[in-house]
């Protein structure tokens, strides 16, 4: 648990880090000064790293926590994090977004949006008793996402036939959570077990 703590920390430092490196406006010398101290930062935290087919040691896998995941994991520095809890079905997600984050100027890029409800929609299908890997999403932007500004995620399971289910999901402002800036539609297919076997295998073997 203290571990946890401890890579939560280092998350909360490293997103700080991006987004002040992301908007800082000082002169070359600092930033190569800055660029080598932390050069020397991560050849420390390198020292005792996993490989692709090892779990962190942090993770609970089956107890869904992945402290790395890029858009909820509060060890990473890519994640906003987003934080989503599910209520009777619905998966409510909320974050802001930094300018790490920009696409067009004061607004989220594209691609971040559709990572958001990838994730969301992924929880609802999870929590839906059908866990699966995305096989198409489909976004439709309506406005632009705003920067620096409390959002409010939601999606829920539509359909499920069989291995494939389908959620849509929708990204808003808190502040006018009626209106919705993209939405979504996700369709999401169950594994066979030779599936999970041939695209996971490794990592269950260090997991069991
Ligand atoms: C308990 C505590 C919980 C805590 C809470 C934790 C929550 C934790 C949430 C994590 C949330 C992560 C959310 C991110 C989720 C990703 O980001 S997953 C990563 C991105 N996705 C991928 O990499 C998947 C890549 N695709 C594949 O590997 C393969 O398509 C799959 C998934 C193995 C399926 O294999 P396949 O050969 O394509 O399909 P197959 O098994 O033959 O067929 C299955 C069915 O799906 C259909 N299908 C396949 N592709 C498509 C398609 N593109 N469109 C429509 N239908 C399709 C087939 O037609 C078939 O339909 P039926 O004939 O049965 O009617």
């Amino acid at each position: 648990m203290k571990r946890r703590e401890a890579i939560t920390e280092l998350g909360d430092a490293l997103r700080t880090l991006a987004e002040h490196a992301t908007t800082t406006e000082m002169p070359a010398g600092d930033l190569l000064r800055a660029a080598a101290e932390l050069r020397e930062i991560a050849a420390r935290l390198g020292e005792r790293s996993r490989g692709r087919s090892t779990l962190p040691s942090a993770d609970d896998l089956l107890g869904g926590v992945r402290m790395y995941n890029p858009v909820t994991g509060g060890g990473s520095a890519l994640a906003p994090p987003l934080r989503i809890e599910v209520v009777a079905g619905v998966a409510i997600g909320r974050c802001t977004l930094g300018l790490a984050f920009e696409g067009p100027p004061r607004f989220a890029h594209g691609g971040v949006s559709a990572m958001l409800l990838d994730q969301i929609l992924g929880h609802a299908v999870v929590a839906s008793g059908n866990p699966g890997m995305t096989v198409r999403l489909d976004t439709v932007y309506r406005a632009p996402v705003p920067l620096l500004t409390p959002l409010r995620l939601t999606a829920e399971v539509r359909h499920v036939d069989g291995r494939r289910v389908t959620a849509t999901g929708t990204i808003a402002t808190e502040a006018e959570p009626g209106t919705t800036l993209v939405s979504a539609s996700g369709t999401f297919v169950g594994l066979r077990a030779d599936q999970t076997r041939r695209l996971f295998g490794p990592v269950l073997q260090t997991e069991a």
